[in-house]
């Protein structure tokens, strides 16, 4: 009670100076005002005196604005004073301090919070009042109401948190939360104290994450990484994992299960590499099919081209073929009606190109023909054309060419023959012969152009070859004739208009007729007698030849053998055979069957073949003249002398007899060339051990000179001239007698 006496207080002033009461009041009141709490004396619920802490901590600057107020009013309401006082009273009252933790009102109407300690002056009477130390606690209630929310979040964040959190000090488990518990399977608690090696699967593996965690904790650092724990059943988990040491022992690890995410993870990953690949795959099978468009798009041009090339090129030459050539000739044709400018087309055919292929190889045929394509490309200008039709015929189209122009070209090409092609080591020559035809003179279109050059063609062949013939509307006839022999023809067989008739071929020594020619005879209701000379040829052209050829066969010997039954049993007959009729693979056997069914001796048969069969194919002839030999059918050469005969082949040929053409025998009287080249015929025969026969006989002088030349036999109109069937007999009873 003395020590809230001030110094100003009239009771101390009314003490002496300086009394040791005084002295103490003095002190007492010193340490009053420098305390750091805040103390009041209240009696009767007025505040009678309090210190300068106790008029700060309730907002005054001085004591003197509380003191004889009522303390009421320091409280935070009425209801609150009263509840301090009850509680207080009791303990007061038994003359103990009473200490709190109460809500005070500031000056400024602000509550705060307190410490208060209470005492009682005298516990007997209350009425003589009561001290109270109070001290502002505000600040560290609110510090503690602070402290106590965040651990307070810190323990909410650690029992709900979505990742396991642990503890761990020498590592032992000392605290987790539930979710760690939880993610490993265990039950709460159950984890309390344990070694972190129960949440792996092998010594190994938990020394190898301590080893990998060591160096970061050890420098302070966090360890972050992933790692496989073990649940209490043992399946695996895989977690990220964050830890950090607390202090020398003890570390916290925060876990999180990324065991779905690392799977959906990896499940991703996979999806993306097989998307990747399917997209390399797809990519890849893309650009395939593109590379297969572009290669599938340029075969097509290629084919494209390649196809036109061959239908519209010759495959071996390079040059244009007909197709084009028509192409060609129609512009050419259009421009030079509309300009009224001059054209011209030659036809070139080789002369004898047929040889170089049997002799010497189609391949040699081949580049001869590539060869000789090159050189009338040379000849010729840009704008004509060089074509090659086929085989060995070639045209050209000579666009602004006149007569004149198309004579100098085939001159030009005649020249360009003469020099020869080297095909390997053969030295070869191939003259052409050739036919010119004008626009429009000779025709008005392709077709006709083309024929007509031909036809001059033909003529130029005809007239010695390697020479060239403009188109005459003469040939035009010539072969308007050929084409209408050519259509009797087919009808002459069925309607019986062949006939044969046979001369007589007289044995020079005895005057004997040994043996008879059968020659054809062709009596048409309307074109007349047509000589074989122009029909033969016809039908060799049309291929007719070959069922008329059998008809003279078949006929001939019916005939003989007629004669044969009629007491004529010593004649043979010669039957003229074609080189075409030659060349067919079946001849050898149809002459047998024909023979066979006339029931006559092979001898009594001898074909006459011509120079040209053996021309071609000389070891095919031989072939074919060895099977009928075989078969024990006679062979003469007929026309002897006219041929391309190589000596050297005649001597391998199985001929029985040479027939010396006519057109040696005609001039005997007066051409001692003749003479010589009938007597050198005979020579030769004779050394060959080959009989002869003479043809065209007609004078004595004639028969003489090859009676002493030593000749077989001779036929011709000095003896007779051919016979029907029915005069052979009469005349054979005529030459006996
Ligand atoms: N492939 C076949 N060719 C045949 C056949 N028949 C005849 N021919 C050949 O036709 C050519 C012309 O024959 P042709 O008009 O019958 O003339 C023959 C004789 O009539 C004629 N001849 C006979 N003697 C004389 C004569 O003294 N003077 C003269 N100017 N002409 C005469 O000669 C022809 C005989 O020809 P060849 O066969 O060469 O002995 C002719 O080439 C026939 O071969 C046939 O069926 N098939």
């Amino acid at each position: 009670m003395s020590l809230l006496i001030e110094a100003s207080d009239p009771l101390v002033s009314a003490l002496p100076a300086d009394t040791s009461l005084q002295r103490t009041l003095r002190e007492q009141q010193t340490l009053l005002d420098s305390a750091g709490v805040g103390i009041v004396f209240i009696r009767q619920r007025v505040v009678v005196r309090c210190n300068q802490r106790y008029a700060e901590i309730f907002g005054y600057e001085s004591p003197q604005q509380l003191i004889g107020h009522s303390s009421e009013a320091l409280h935070p309401n009425r209801e609150a004073f009263r509840a301090l006082g009850r509680a207080a009273y009791a303990t007061l009252s038994d003359g103990l301090t009473f200490r709190t933790e109460r809500q005070m009102r500031r000056r400024n109407g602000r509550l705060f919070w307190s410490n208060l300690t209470g005492r009682l002056i005298n516990p007997q009477d209350t009425s003589e009042g009561s001290i109270w130390i109070i001290d502002d606690i505000d600040e560290q209630k609110h510090a503690q109401a602070q402290l106590s929310a965040a651990q307070y979040e810190k323990q909410v964040l650690f029992d709900h948190a979505m990742v396991g959190i642990v503890f761990l000090r020498e590592r032992h488990l000392t605290r987790c939360n539930r979710h760690f518990e939880q993610m490993l399977g265990y039950g709460p608690g159950e984890l309390l104290g344990s070694s972190s090696r129960r949440w792996y699967s092998s010594d190994a593996e938990w020394e190898e994450v301590g080893r990998r965690c060591y160096q970061p904790l050890a420098e302070g650092r966090s360890f972050e990484g992933e790692v496989v724990l073990y649940r209490k059943d043992g399946t695996p988990v895989v977690c990220d994992v964050r830890s950090k040491s607390l202090d020398r022992q003890g570390s916290v690890w925060i876990t999180m299960d990324v065991t779905e995410r690392k799977r959906a993870q990896e499940a991703l990953d996979r999806a993306h590499e097989e998307l990747e690949r399917l997209v390399r795959d797809r990519t890849r099978e893309l650009s395939e099919t593109v590379e297969n468009l572009h290669r599938e798009i340029s075969d097509r041009k290629h084919d494209q081209e390649r196809i036109y090339w061959l239908a519209h090129y010759d495959p071996l030459t390079g040059l244009p073929n007909r197709t084009l050539l028509a192409e060609r000739s129609q512009h050419a044709i259009r421009a030079a009606q509309e300009g009224g400018t001059p054209l011209a087309v030659i036809f070139l055919d080789l002369d004898h190109f047929k040889h170089v292929n049997d002799s010497l190889g189609h391949r040699v045929g081949d580049d001869l023909l590539v060869q000789i394509a090159k050189r009338l490309r040379a000849v010729v200008r840009d704008k004509d054309t060089v074509s090659r039709l086929g085989g060995d015929e070639f045209v050209l189209l000579l666009p602004g060419a006149n007569a004149h122009g198309a004579a100098r070209v085939a001159g030009k090409l005649l020249d360009a023959s003469r020099q020869p092609y080297q095909i390997g080591h053969h030295e070869l020559t191939m003259a052409p012969s050739m036919g010119i035809a004008l626009y429009p003179h000779d025709g008005a279109d392709f077709d006709t152009l083309t024929q007509s050059a031909d036809v001059a063609m033909y003529r130029a062949k005809l007239d010695g070859r390697n020479t060239f013939r403009f188109f005459t509307p003469e040939m035009q006839a010539q072969s308007v004739r050929a084409l209408q022999l050519e259509n009797a023809l087919r009808r002459a067989l069925e309607r019986n208009q062949f006939e044969l008739h046979y001369q007589p071929q007289i044995t020079i020594a005895t005057g004997e007729v040994r043996s008879l020619e059968a020659l054809l005879r062709w009596d048409h209701p309307e074109l007349g007698r047509i000589s074989p000379a122009e029909f033969i040829p016809v039908a060799e052209d049309s291929g007719q030849i070959l069922q008329i050829g059998e008809w003279v066969l078949r006929t001939a010997l019916a005939q003989l053998q007629a004669w044969r039954a009629a007491g004529l049993p010593q004649l043979s007959l010669a039957v003229n055979i074609s080189a075409i009729q030659f060349h067919q693979p079946q001849l050898p056997e149809l002459v047998s069957r024909i023979l066979a069914e006339s029931a006559l001796p092979p001898d009594s048969l001898e074909l006459e073949l011509t120079e040209g069969v053996a021309v071609d194919d000389p070891r095919a002839a031989i072939a074919t003249m060895d099977q009928l030999h075989a078969r024990g059918v006679r062979l003469s050469m007929d026309d002897f002398g006219t041929g391309y005969s190589s000596l050297s082949h005649l001597k391998r040929f199985q001929i029985y007899k040479l027939k010396i053409d006519q057109s040696f025998i005609r001039d005997l009287d007066h051409d001692s060339n003749d003479r010589a080249i009938v007597s050198a015929i005979i020579r030769m025969a004779q050394a060959l051990g080959m009989r002869t026969t003479a043809e065209g006989v007609e004078t004595e002088a004639q028969l003489a000179f090859l009676r002493e030349q030593g000749c077989d036999e001779a036929q011709g109109y000095h003896f007779s001239p051919p016979l029907s069937a029915a005069n052979v007999e009469a005349y054979l009873l005529h030459r006996r007698r």
